[in-house]
Order: structure tokens, then sequence, then C-alpha cells
């Protein structure tokens, strides 16, 4: 890989978009406008909500979007025809793109980017922006889950050795502290994101003194925090007193901030470290605990009263262990025709779930004045009013017989600008602001959706519109298959 000095993100794409590109440019229909959603069909963990994240690396990929000579050169070694080549040594993404913000809370089947471009741009970034959007939603939701059964107490995200690679580590991170965490290990994702840097010390360091006592003044003598790891040898007999034992003896040198257990049984392990540490009359220290934690262990540790301050959380985060995919889908909803006007179109499945939803849309969060709570999204038809004046008919796409009527209501635009017409039009918050943003979101989501199990399915409904659209394109399909 490191061969190339001049690599790009551009063939970071499957080998069958750049053959529909071609195919698209060789019948001249690439410069067509299509528009496609990008969606997840399923809640991720059964979450009531999911936590939008990627759209600051999505930004960032489409801004440097470019095919470089070695691109080219390579794609050339594959026999793709010459002309073919020379359009995509000058492409760059023109397009329009709207996406929801990150910090945003989103719900299954309601578009989160909405891609309006060339055909065979739109085409070639699918890949990219599924790649990115798949993980990040997916990491940053699994964090918010963890974070509402912690309401108050400290988060530290720990994964780094064990994501996925690289990538993996520090965007995960950001996607991490975006759902709720305090801080993260990794100090490369601490500086590209300006994320609080956070961590204690590893099990070595007792082992290469050989001696809980001697290891714990080393890193006294070192550094003023101190949070002492007790598990290595005999936590109770051994960890906890010796962490006192610096501790007092190191007095107002240091800043005591507390233990961490890593291994046995926490629950019993905390109460008994907490006992000690109060007897000592530390009362203020903290109890630190890590090892294979998720948001059901923790529950369960919380039922059993285990005195815990702060989480250190890794592999099931970062690797989102019980759901490794999000799964969502960018598919083609609308495309123009050779008279430059668009034609809606939809797939077909068996499965209406898989059914998509056809033509350009508006995402609306609709909320309720009496109350100041969200009632649900309402999807339109992109050139269709919403008259907050008018009282609301929403209804369950697909069993249509659940249906309420909101009297009165304002209306929040979900999806943003970020590109028009290839140029960057949005301003990138800091994560700080970000994080803000999911505070508030959340804070009008009733608790229904927000529970840890079994949450109410959040209403995503079409417009009356939208919804004939979708049938009258579905009736269209099953005459089709029966002439
Ligand atoms: N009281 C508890 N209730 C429920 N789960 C717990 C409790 N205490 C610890 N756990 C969890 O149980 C698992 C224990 O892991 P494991 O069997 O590897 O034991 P360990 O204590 O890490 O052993 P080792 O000493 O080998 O590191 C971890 O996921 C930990 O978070
Ligand atoms: O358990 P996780 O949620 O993945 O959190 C990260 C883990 O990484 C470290 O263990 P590791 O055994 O790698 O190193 P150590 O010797 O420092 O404990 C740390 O002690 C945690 O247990
Ligand atoms: O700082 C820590 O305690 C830490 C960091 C990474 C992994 N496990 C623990």
């Amino acid at each position: 890989m490191y061969q190339y000095e001049d690599d790009s993100f551009m063939l970071h794409t499957d080998l069958y978009q750049i053959n529909m590109a071609e195919v698209y440019y060789n019948q001249g229909i690439h410069n067509r406008t299509a528009i496609f959603d990008l969606y997840f069909r399923q809640m991720p963990f059964e979450n009531g909500y999911a936590v939008f994240a990627g759209l600051e690396r999505i930004i960032d990929y489409l801004s440097n979007l470019k095919f470089t000579d070695s691109d080219i050169e390579y794609l050339r070694s594959q026999e793709y025809n010459e002309e073919f080549l020379g359009y995509l040594k000058g492409l760059k993404f023109t397009g329009n793109l709207r996406a929801v913000e990150e910090g945003q809370v989103v719900f299954n089947n309601m578009p989160l980017v909405q891609v309006e471009a060339p055909l065979a741009e739109a085409q070639l970034i699918e890949t990219a922006l599924l790649n990115i959007v798949n993980y990040q939603t997916l990491i940053a939701t699994k964090a918010s889950r963890i974070r509402q059964i912690t309401p108050n107490e400290q988060l530290m995200e720990f994964g780094s050795r064990r994501a996925h690679e690289f990538d993996a580590a520090i965007w995960g991170a950001r996607a991490a502290i975006i759902g709720g965490f305090d801080g993260t290990s990794n100090v490369r994702a601490a500086k590209l994101f300006d994320l609080p840097p956070s961590g204690t010390h590893a099990h070595s360091m007792i082992q290469a003194y050989g001696d809980d006592y001697e290891a714990f003044k080393a890193y006294a003598k070192t550094h003023e925090d101190c949070v002492f790891l007790v598990d290595t040898f005999d936590t109770l007999r051994s960890g906890v007193p010796n962490a006192i034992k610096v501790a007092r003896e190191m007095g107002d040198k240091i800043n005591f901030i507390g233990i961490r257990l890593d291994s046995g049984d926490i629950a019993y392990l905390s109460k008994k470290a907490r006992k000690m540490l109060d007897e000592a009359g530390f009362t203020e220290a903290k109890i630190i605990v890590s090892n294979d934690l998720d948001e059901v262990t923790i529950l369960s540790l919380q039922t059993q009263g285990a005195r815990v301050d702060s989480w250190g959380i890794g592999t099931k985060l970062i690797t989102a262990y019980d759901q490794p995919a999000l799964g969502a889908v960018y598919k083609l909803v609308a495309v123009e025709n050779k008279d430059g006007e668009f034609e809606d179109r939809i797939k077909i499945s068996g499965n209406v779930e898989k059914m998509t939803t056809p033509a350009k849309k508006n995402v609306y969060r609709i909320i309720n004045r009496q109350t100041g709570m969200s009632e649900g999204e309402y999807i339109t038809e992109y050139s269709e009013e919403l008259d907050t004046d008018e009282p609301l008919l929403m209804f369950h796409p697909v069993h249509t017989i659940k249906r309420k009527l909101i009297y009165s209501f304002d209306k929040v635009e979900l999806l943003k600008d970020i590109f028009t017409e290839g140029k960057l039009v949005y301003e990138s918050n800091s994560v700080e602001e970000i994080k803000e943003r999911l505070d508030s979101n959340l804070a009008i989501l009733w608790e229904e959706y927000k529970r840890f199990l079994n949450p109410e399915e959040y209403p995503v409904d079409l417009s009356r519109k939208l919804w004939q659209i979708k049938q009258d394109l579905i009736e269209d399909a099953s005459n089709k298959k029966l002439e």
C-alpha cells in the first residue's frame, strides 16, 4: 500500500461501482442526475433510537475526491478504456449532499444522507459513504446506550487494542465520545479530534516492579494524578492496602484519584475496596473498573450494589460486539430521464421492509407544541409544503391503521445542506457541540423510546402523498409482472 505516494480514497469503492460508472459513461447517461437515500432498516442493539455519526469524515472524503495518477494507472492495468479513464481523471464531486447532523437521534427507514449528483459520481461514492456511516453510527449508538444506564458516572473508551485496526480505533473513539463517553485512551484520537485523553496504567508496570507498593510509589513520584491498578496479585490483601499506603505517604504531593479493578467479582471487590478506602479516610477516592464490560454487565453490577465511579470500556464497545453491523443501505430513489425530468424509482421486494421508498424527500421531526416532545419523523415528497397551521395526520406506513392526529406542532427539517453543486456549504461542529446536540435531542424523546429493554417503536411515517407515490410504483411493478 505504501508504495503509492499519491494513494487516495477514490478507489476505496467496490469494483462494481466502477463497472457501472463505465456503463453509464459509454451510454452517455453518466451525467444524468440521480438521487440516492442512505438509511438503515433495523434499530441496532434493539435500541429505541440510534445516534448519527460519520458526517465529518464524509465531508473530508468528498472534499478530497479525486483520482490520482496511480489510481488511474491501476485502472488502466485493469483494462478500462482510455476515454473512460480520461473522464475519471477529471472527476470530482459536483453534486448536492444533504444529511442529518452528527449527534442527531435517528431511526430506521429515515434517510440519513441524501445524494443528488451525476449518476456516475453518486454511484462511485456509495461504498465509502456506507463504510463510514455504518461503523460510526453503530459505535455512537452503542456508546449512548451505555451512557443511558450510567447517567452519573465517568465513561472512558479503552478499545483501541481490540478495535478492527487503526481507523476503527480513532473514528470509533470519536463516535464513542459523541455517544456520551467522557474520554478516550487513544492519544491520537484525542489529538486529532480534540477529545479528552484519559487513562490509568497497566498490569505490566506492576509486573515490571514485581511488587504493588514499589510500582505505585514509582508512578506517584512521576505523576501527580494517580489511579493505582490493584488486581495484579491480590486485590484486597495487596493492591488496595498498598494503594492506601502510597497515598498516605505521598500526601499532598499527589492527587490520589483512586484505584482500578480489572478482574474478579467486581460487585464484591468494589464494595470491599470502598469500605477500605473510606476507613482509611479516602472517601473521595474513586473506584474505576474495567474488564469486558458492556451495558448488560454494568446493569447487573448496578443491581448488585457495586460501588463504581468510573467505567473503562473497550472491546465490547469498539467492536460493537453484540451487533457488528448496522446494515445501512444506499438506494436509488429517482433519476433524470432523457428529457431532463425526474422519474421516481423503486426496488421491489417480497419483504415489505426491504421495499425502498421512491422520490426525493424532506425529513421533518414533528414536535408537539403542547408537550415540546417529539412525535415522530414525517417524510414528505420534496416539493410538498408541510403546513404547521393545520393538524397533521401521522400514520404507520405499513400498518396504516395505526394513526394519530397532531393538533399543534412545529417542524424541524433534519436534512441539512452539506454540499451544494459540489461546494461545501456546511460548517462543522466541534465534538462538544455534537454532544450537546445529542443531549437536546434525547431531552425531547419520550422515555418509552429510550428504555433499555423492548423500547416502543418510534414513528417514521410517510406523508399521504409520498405513501401514494410508493403504492403506485408497487402497483405498476406488479402489473408489469402480470403482463
Ligand atoms: N459481580 C459480577 N456480576 C456480573 N458480572 C461480573 C461480575 N464481576 C465481574 N463480572 C464480569 O464477568 C466477566 C469475568 O471475566 P473472566 O471470567 O475473564 O474473569 P476475570 O475476573 O477477568 O479473570 P482473570 O483473573 O482471569 O482475569 C467480565 O466480563 C466481568 O466484567
Ligand atoms: O476489557 P475491555 O473492555 O476490552 O477494556 C480494555 C482492557 O484492556 C486492558 O486489558 P489488557 O489485558 O489488554 O491489558 P492489561 O494487562 O493492562 O490489563 C484493560 O485492563 C482492560 O481490561
Ligand atoms: O488507561 C487504562 O487504564 C487503559 C487503557 C487502555 C486499555 N485498558 C486500560
